[in-house]
């Protein structure tokens, strides 16, 4: 099948890779010269034989502009596939405007990360049912091998994104619950080999998972982390799946607290410690450290 792939980074430039493996025609385009295949977008709808499936895989911020010049580019029976880590809730109105120029929508969660060329992408689709048939070798071509890894999740625009969403709330709090675990592990005089105890949990335990795996590879790169500074971004999966659980009143304690970790993270001091070492010393005399 024929593709048109926008945005040929991290994550497009080996979707890329792994479609042509699969024997599709990709057609990509990027910004950068020594990746894209085309000049411009309007060099990439003339490539295309009606009608155009183009999938967009651009940081976040630049999803908007792409949508509105490709909305003025493609036309009737066309396909628009936005696989970036939209907010779910911005797909409706984009499903609405594409529709009255009779151009499809389907919002699609795209999980795998760098590893996806090799590993496939566990794809979580939404949108309406004929479009992700017309889609499927597409999405064939990108999913692991075996039974698992697709999922159209709903025909409600933003059900895709909104499924990525939730995955993406999962592994903040999976991450957190490693990162506690080798903390104390760091901490304790108790065991003085983490690398070794990390690596025995790899196979035939509980926790075993890609996650572990992927903390056990970058202590082998950085037995103590040493290089890394403990501070960590968030991109908003995280804010808008706690943002979900407040609207529909769920309770969400570990995924809630692994983000405002993150938060705690980017603090040189924390105003909110401040005012209770203050307020132990109001009440109670206890000592406080001098900034
Ligand atoms: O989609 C992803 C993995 O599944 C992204 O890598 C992840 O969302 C990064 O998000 P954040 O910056 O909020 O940690």
């Amino acid at each position: 099948m024929q593709l048109g792939l926008i945005g040929l980074g991290r994550m497009g430039f080996n979707m890329r890779e792994r479609l042509r493996a699969a024997g599709h025609e990709v057609i990509g385009y990027d910004q950068h010269p020594d990746v894209t295949d085309v000049s411009s977008l309007s060099e990439l709808v003339e490539k295309l034989a009606a009608p155009r499936v183009v999938w967009i895989m651009v940081p976040v911020q630049f999803t908007e502009s792409t949508i509105d010049e490709l909305s003025g580019l493609l036309g009737e029976g066309d396909i628009v596939i936005d696989g970036g880590n939209s907010r779910f809730s911005n797909d409706k109105p984009r499903a609405d405007r594409l529709g009255a120029k009779g151009i499809g929508y389907l919002d699609v969660g795209v999980s795998g990360g760098v590893w996806g060329r090799t590993n496939g992408y566990a794809l979580m689709v939404g949108g309406p049912k004929q479009h992700v048939e017309h889609c499927m070798p597409i999405f064939e071509g990108l999913k692991p091998e075996g039974e698992f890894g697709f999922a159209h999740a709903g025909e409600m625009p933003g059900a895709g994104h909104y499924a990525k969403m939730v995955h993406n709330g999962i592994e903040y709090g999976m991450m957190h619950a490693f990162a506690e675990g080798y903390e104390l592990l760091e901490t304790s005089e108790y065991v003085d080999n983490i690398p070794e105890i990390i690596k025995s949990w790899r196979a035939g335990s509980v926790v075993q998972s890609w996650l572990l795996d992927l903390l056990d590879r970058a202590l082998d790169e950085d037995p103590d982390l040493a290089r890394i500074k403990g501070y960590a971004d968030d991109t908003g999966e995280g804010r808008w799946t706690v943002e979900e659980a407040i609207r529909l009143a769920v309770p969400m304690n570990v995924i809630a607290a692994s983000l405002f970790a993150r938060f705690a993270s980017r603090q040189e001091d924390s105003p909110a410690m401040k005012a209770v070492a203050a307020l132990r010393n109001q009440f109670g005399g206890h000592a406080v450290k001098k900034g």
